[in-house]
């Protein structure tokens, strides 16, 4: 039990909560050489920088008195599950899509699912292009996260063609985050997207900082974006 840990950030996890994520930790260590999942393997690291780390997300909530229920999130590029699972076990109303183009770790995370027998949320093997495409997904997501994918440019055109109009993006993002908000001017324009702000937040025990950038999205996107799987990172907005 990490107790201290979650009450120092602020995050109210009960203890069966707690007992979930003492069995995440086990499933990732003890499956880690199979599924390749994290570079990262001391418990108390895990906590701190992918459970702690993932949750953060109730900062925006919180400031933004946002109402969770009947919302669906998506995360983008969700590897090993950060930061989908956690935001799946500290809000469990919210319907929660995990997408990935590793199908390795898409395998991982179903049977994760079964294990800690989380309900309302699925995951989805392939590429954020071409989801972004598909009218079952293509703006049904009243919010999207992606945590360590890919530059802001590039991650914009990923992950806002699911979002809906009015919805919002959260990025997890860290130090370098206003470098690459200069070089993304064009992609917040293509993606009809506005910049909010960033919410800077202290890890506990001197674990470093987050910077979470908040993105809403404005209009509908033209038809031709995402483009074809590639293209984003090839040739970036
Ligand atoms: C460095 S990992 C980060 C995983 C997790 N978000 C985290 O913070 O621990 C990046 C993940 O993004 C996935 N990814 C990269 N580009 C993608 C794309 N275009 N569509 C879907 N997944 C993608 C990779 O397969 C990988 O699992």
């Amino acid at each position: 039990m990490h107790d201290a840990l979650y009450k120092a950030a602020k995050l109210p996890v009960s203890s069966s909560e707690q007992l979930l994520f003492d069995h995440y930790y086990n499933r990732l260590v003890s499956e880690n050489e199979k599924y390749n999942l994290t570079a990262i393997t001391d418990e108390k690291d895990v906590h701190i920088k992918h459970f702690i780390d993932s949750m953060l997300i109730k900062v925006f909530f919180d400031t933004y008195k946002i109402e969770t229920k009947q919302k669906r999130l998506i995360d983008i590029g969700t590897g090993a599950g950060f930061p989908a699972i956690p935001i799946k076990i500290l809000y469990p109303e919210i319907e929660v899509t995990g997408l990935d183009s590793l199908k390795k770790r898409i395998a991982f995370l179903e049977m994760l699912k079964e294990d800690l027998t989380l309900k309302d949320i699925q995951f989805i093997h392939g590429r954020a292009e071409d989801y972004g495409r598909d009218t079952l997904y293509r703006e049904t997501y009243d919010f999207a996260v992606s945590r360590a994918v890919a530059e802001l440019r590039m991650l914009l055109e990923y992950v806002m063609p699911f979002v809906k109009v009015g919805g919002y993006f959260v990025a997890y993002k860290s130090l370098k985050y206003a470098e690459e908000l200069e070089n993304a001017e064009n992609a917040l324009k293509q993606m009809k997207t506005r910049y909010i702000e960033t919410i800077r937040i202290v890890l506990p025990e001197n674990s470093g900082e987050r910077e979470l950038m908040i993105f809403q999205k404005m209009e509908n996107i033209q038809k031709k974006y995402p483009r074809k799987a590639g293209m984003p990172k090839k040739n970036p907005l």
